[in-house]
């Protein structure tokens, strides 16, 4: 299949190159030599375009502005790009700001293709193969919402809480944290599931509109097409309103009046009609501030917030990540109909671990669903992860060589390693003394179960065994009968495992036994 691919590159030597060895894997190449140029291409060839290489300068027109008009857009091109090796901070925004990968500078022709060809592997199976979120209409229960944390819990507890009453609901979390996905919870157990869950998001739809977008508009005399309204449409089911905080206040007031008396006026309408409606809003901001700020009305606000529900940003609760990774895993591989499951390395889980996901659920989501999708073995391992491995600091050397998956290691190059920093061994080799350090601390600091000790060798059974105990009576606040029953042992056979290894059970860490 020919794909479109845009080269935006000041250099008219490297576009030559680019243009030359990308035209020979049988693709159509547009080139640019600046960001203003590529953005007229990408206005010009909307949905065409499947995959941008782009040249980072620091300074001025850097190409940050093409991510940020894809970001806008919410398309879904990936985005390749290529700096020197001085401008790798530059890098590390461009993948928090959504960059697929990035190769540096001086690097070969072969492996900018093959960013390509994998840029191109991944879009193809969004765009043919993937629900892209979640499949919107599908409904979505409590036992979807993967929460193997505290603070998981306590929101699961409150939302299946909240299913009992008619009250709104104010769910609060940052970008991406699975706010939605409760909401839809809450509907689905809710005794409105068989009518509609509607959503809507504030931030998305222009302030002229939003009230006929909410509210209606009537067809007046012909002259335009009516609006049915948000609030119409989710009549006897669930409306959830997204970012209330980018509310308009005049539009404020008219849902307040929604929220009071059951009853909505279209826009430019003057009768009430009644709705039936449970309201479910959700804000990534602070509205305490928005009110403090008089851009979110305080009446308003205490009409939404009786029942608050907050997601955590899952930096905050990262026992959840190893569980959203694997059940990712396990969803992507049914959808790419992989034979069997793609499982996940320790040194991988490692890595996920250790990072803060500004992004939140949907950024691990994305980075399992990449992996899943260009990953070449039975087992997904660091190497799959390269956005994550690249923005962890501390990491030997993150940018020495290209981002783009490489050839396995030479023979020289200790396994398990990826852009030459070290991470826990893939199984099958003894991994270095440094080799295994690193790992042995990214791990401590991750809570991730480390297989390998100092010189490198398989740990003893009995060393693990009791850093799993000491790490479940922590993880369940030593709540006896749960860590047992976790464990998958009896409550006898735990304390006797405390007695042999000395742990006491109200002070599990070993510093401190
Ligand atoms: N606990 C979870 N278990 C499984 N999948 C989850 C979980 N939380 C979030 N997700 C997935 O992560 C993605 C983002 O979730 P969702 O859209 O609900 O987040 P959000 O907080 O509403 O984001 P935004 O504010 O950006 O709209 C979705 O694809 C969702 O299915």
């Amino acid at each position: 299949m020919t794909a479109h691919i845009l080269v935006i590159d000041d250099d008219p030597q490297e576009r030559r190159s680019l243009k030359a060895v990308i035209e020979s894997r049988g693709h159509a190449v547009h080139v640019a030599e600046n960001d203003q140029a590529g953005l007229e291409v990408l206005r010009k060839m909307r949905g065409e375009i499947d995959a941008v290489l782009l040249d980072l300068k620091s300074g001025e027109g850097n190409g940050l502005s093409v991510l940020s008009f894809l970001d806008r857009l919410r398309s879904d091109v990936p985005v390749i790009v290529q700096t020197a090796e001085s401008g790798t901070d530059l890098a590390v925004e461009a993948m928090r700001a959504g960059a697929f990968d990035f190769v540096v500078k001086p690097t070969s022709l072969e492996r900018i293709a093959t960013a390509v060809s994998n840029a191109l592997k991944l879009h193809e199976s969004d765009v043919s193969g993937r629900p892209l979120k979640r499949g919107r209409s599908a409904s979505v229960s409590f036992s979807d919402i993967t929460a193997a944390s505290a603070g998981m819990a306590r929101v699961l507890e409150l939302g299946r809480r909240a299913v009992q009453s008619h009250l709104p609901i104010m769910v609060e979390g940052e970008a991406g944290v699975g706010k939605e996905m409760l909401a839809r919870a809450i509907h689905s157990a809710s005794e409105r599931s068989g009518r509609p869950f509607v959503a809507v998001n504030c931030a998305a739809i222009p302030h002229a509109t939003i009230e006929a977008v909410l509210f209606g508009r009537p067809d007046q005399d012909g002259a335009d097409e009516g609006l049915i309204g948000k609030f119409k449409e989710a009549d006897g089911g669930t409306l959830f309103i997204e970012e209330i905080g980018d509310l308009p206040l005049h539009a404020q007031a008219k849902l307040l009046e929604a929220v009071q008396k059951g009853e909505i006026v279209a826009a430019g309408g003057r009768s009430p009609q009644k709705v039936d409606v449970r309201i479910i809003a959700s804000t990534s901001k602070d509205l305490i501030e928005e009110v403090k700020a008089s851009r979110f009305r305080e009446d308003l606000y205490y009409r939404l917030s009786v029942f608050p529900i907050t997601v955590p940003a899952l930096r905050r609760r990262k026992e959840d990540i190893v569980h959203l990774a694997r059940a990712f895993a396990e969803r992507f591989s049914a959808e790419q109909r992989l034979q069997r499951p793609l499982g996940i390395g320790s040194g991988a889980l490692a890595l996920l671990t250790a990072y803060d996901w500004p992004g939140n659920v949907r950024q691990l989501e994305n980075a399992v669903f990449r992996a899943v999708v260009l990953a070449e073995g039975g087992e997904l391992t660091e190497r799959d992860f390269p956005q994550v491995a690249a923005q962890l600091p501390g990491r030997g050397g993150p940018f020495a060589t290209s981002l783009t998956r490489t050839p396995p290691p030479a023979a020289s190059e200790p396994p398990g390693t990826i852009s030459g920093s070290p991470f826990v061994a893939e199984s099958g080799h003894a991994p270095s003394a440094a080799l295994s350090a690193a790992a042995a601390n990214v791990a401590a600091r991750a809570n991730v179960i480390v297989s390998t000790d100092e010189s490198g060798n398989v740990r003893k059974l009995a060393e693990v065994e009791e850093e799993l105990i000491r790490f479940a009576l922590k993880f369940y606040r030593g709540q006896m009968s749960q860590v047992a029953r976790k464990l998958g042992i009896g409550r006898s056979t735990l304390y006797r495992k405390l007695r042999d290894y000395g742990i006491d059970p109200d002070n599990p860490q070993k510093d401190a036994a």
